[in-house]
């Protein structure tokens, strides 16, 4: 989507690891270590680099699973990120989630501005991460922008060890073997969204001028539903599919601490925001653009 917009050339994807071959086909492909200084300078000078967007990091379990090394990609990373951003001028971008919140926020709906107590190691870095990008742009004038995600569901990326992910892999399980074990209960219901309104919401936010903006941290949100209401919308079109519950109890207090809905108000007023993907629409697309893959 960026580089129909902005060209091929001009937008530069990277990663520690190696990339799958449509991604090298797409433009433009380099490895890049968020603790390594060195090497993001280097990159940012060599490409008279501009914007950043800085995905990564470990997701909510896989953090719970290592939490030294969750402090060190969501927390050194994000320092050595932020130092490059103020150093070069660049207009940064970090994601938050709806896991910055905790078992004291309020749930339904969460406001952007409310107590943040998260119980998780990605959810304490993403508070930092936040908190540190609003001081310096305070304080220095970075051009910091966050916007708390749902939940995404995408088709071309596989679960990357979130809470969420079961939203991910109902649709794989659904068109491969018909049987999804969800290790959340039925009506855990969470904020979620598909992942083409993630990708232009982020970049609307990102052109959105700097007077528009009342916050530099934005709730955004499209839909909320539990492993139950998503089965039925799918048995709409597979009416095969069979869903078993086992809950597992890490998943599930990490969920039980998130918000069950977003309040976006402020996005919507103050850039415009709209998500277009309702729970209908998002199963359609995941079913069509997986049915390939499987069939
Ligand atoms: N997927 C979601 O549902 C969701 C929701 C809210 C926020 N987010 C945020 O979006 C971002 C991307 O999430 P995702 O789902 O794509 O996660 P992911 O786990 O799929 O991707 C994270 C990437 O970070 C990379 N990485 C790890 N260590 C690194 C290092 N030292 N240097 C450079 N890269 C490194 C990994 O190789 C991986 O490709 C994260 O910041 C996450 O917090 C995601
Ligand atoms: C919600 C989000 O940040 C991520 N998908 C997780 O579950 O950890």
């Amino acid at each position: 989507m960026c580089r129909k917009q902005y060209g091929t050339e001009n937008v530069i994807l990277s990663d520690i690891k190696k990339a799958p071959p449509e991604v090298y086909r797409s433009g433009p492909f380099v490895y890049a270590d968020v603790l390594d200084y060195k090497n993001l300078r280097e990159l940012v000078v060599n490409n008279r680099i501009t914007w950043l967007v800085h995905y990564s990091a470990l997701l909510s379990v896989v953090g719970e699973a290592n939490v030294a090394l969750a402090r060190k990609i969501n927390i050194t990373g994000l320092h050595n990120v932020l130092d490059l951003a103020l150093e070069s001028c660049l207009r940064l971008f970090v994601p938050s989630t709806i896991g910055a919140f905790g078992p004291s926020s309020p749930r339904d709906p969460a406001p952007d501005l409310c107590v943040q107590r998260p119980h998780t190691i990605y959810g304490v870095s993403k508070v930092h991460a936040e908190l540190m990008g609003e001081y310096l742009h305070h304080k220095y004038g970075l051009d910091f922008r966050c916007l708390r995600y749902p939940g995404i569901i995408s088709a071309n990326t596989q679960p990357g060890g979130g809470t969420t992910d079961y939203a991910v892999q109902i649709f794989h399980d659904a068109l491969s073997t018909g049987h999804h074990e969800c290790y959340l209960r039925a009506d855990t219901r969470l904020p979620m969204m598909h992942i083409g309104d993630c990708h232009r919401a982020t970049v609307e936010f990102m052109h959105a001028p700097e007077c528009q903006l009342s916050l530099r941290t934005y709730n955004i949100a499209a839909m909320s539903f539990t492993p139950e209401e998503v089965s039925t919308e799918i048995r709409k079109h597979l009416p095969h599919l069979k869903v078993t519950y086992n809950p597992d109890s890490v998943r599930q207090t990490i969920a039980d601490s998130w918000p069950v809905r977003f309040d976006d108000s402020n996005a919507q007023r103050d850039w415009g925001w709209k998500s277009t993907y309702g729970l209908e629409e998002l199963v359609s697309d995941m079913l069509q653009a997986n049915y390939l893959t499987y069939s």
